[in-house]
């Protein structure tokens, strides 16, 4: 396999680095991934994350082993392992089906290629929406993100904060208010050091600061990212996204939803039907690892930690795709299922 550069993801010499995402902004550790038992691990813990540097970085180790000799059919099982390790985001999924489909056609090199294809195609989707993300902001905008979607969810410039990059850098003047996105806090650790690098300016708030600032007219549109957009348009994302999406319905703010095309699910008929992934307690009772270890709920206290939530469709401004902008009329005529 050819060496290949991302933000969070190498390739160098036939093997595959992470860099490990949970200890951001602290510590820029590289981790080396050289078996699918350590990749499925460093997905569950998020050292990788983000819907579509998960499917690329899955597909590079999976393309990595082919090419190293791994038996055709522990190729197809380790693939179907890895689909499963993360169950909301659809790009592990839409990726590792196309990385099976190409073994069919000459295994291992149609896989190598095509693990090198799907990292190339990101950076162009993410190029390509962000330009026409960047179309709907004017100048001097206010914007609001959530969670990560940067330079480091993607091997690209990233999808809502792509979306952000191009308005900056295209000297329109932008500010973001960068939502810290409770637990796991990819706004806050992630966004913010994303932002600093990337010299555009921002203001860190708790996502309960949201209403207030849009009640006092300091928010002018929500670009968020999304890890599953069903058929009609319904989208899961980081939990806290629907909260906004209600919240710039009430306050009349315009909410985008900015992704590439294998973040879209047709066989997914709606948002009920995308499944939800339910994380560890300890996620929300506290904060460990490269933070130190904080506790402060009760030990004992019961949890509920759904990691997404799902926006429904009508909530929605504009899906911003990279094979275009879509409104309501647009989803409701089939045009996004058509794209
Ligand atoms: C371009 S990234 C889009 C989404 O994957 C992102 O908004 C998100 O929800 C990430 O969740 P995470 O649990 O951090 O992987």
């Amino acid at each position: 396999m050819n060496d290949l550069h991302a933000l969070s993801i190498f390739v160098d010499d036939n093997q595959l680095s992470i860099l490990d995402q949970t200890q951001l902004p602290n510590k820029k550790q590289w981790l080396v991934c050289d078996s699918i038992d350590s990749m499925v691990l460093m997905i569950q813990k998020l050292q990788i994350r983000g819907a579509p540097a998960i499917g690329i970085a899955a597909c590079l180790l999976l393309a990595i082993k082919a090419e190293k000799g791994l038996a055709e059919e522990d190729f197809i099982r380790n693939a179907n392992r890895l689909r499963a390790a993360r169950p909301t985001a659809v790009n592990l999924m839409n990726n590792i089906d196309s990385l099976l489909q190409a073994s069919k056609t000459g295994y291992p090199k149609s896989v190598v290629d095509e693990a090198e294809r799907l990292f190339y195609e990101d950076i162009e989707l993410c190029n390509k929406l962000s330009e026409l993300g960047n179309s709907l902001i004017s100048p001097n905008s206010n914007i609001l993100t959530h969670c990560n979607t940067g330079g480091l969810a993607t091997v690209g410039v990233g999808t809502a904060i792509g979306v952000i990059r191009k308005a900056h850098g295209s000297g329109k003047n932008v500010k973001v208010w960068v939502g810290e996105t409770r637990p796991l806090l990819q706004g806050g650790r992630l966004t913010a050091w994303e932002m600093g690098e990337l010299g555009v300016p921002y203001r860190l708030i708790c996502d309960s600061m949201a209403a207030m600032l849009m009640a006092r007219g300091e928010v002018d549109c929500i670009f968020v990212g999304a890890d599953r957009i069903a058929a009609n348009g319904d989208f899961a994302n980081k939990i806290g996204t629907y909260n906004l999406a209600v919240l710039a319905s009430y306050h009349e703010i315009p909410f985008y939803v900015v992704a590439p095309h294998t973040t879209v699910d047709l066989a997914c008929e709606n948002g009920n039907l995308i499944p939800i992934e339910e994380r560890n307690a300890s996620e929300v009772k506290g904060v460990s690892g490269g933070f130190g270890d904080c506790i402060w709920a009760p030990e004992g206290a019961p949890v509920y930690n759904p990691a997404f939530d799902v926006t429904p469709a009508h909530l929605v401004s504009a899906w911003i795709l990279d094979t275009g902008i879509y409104r309501v009329e647009d989803v409701q005529t089939g045009k996004l299922a058509r794209r």
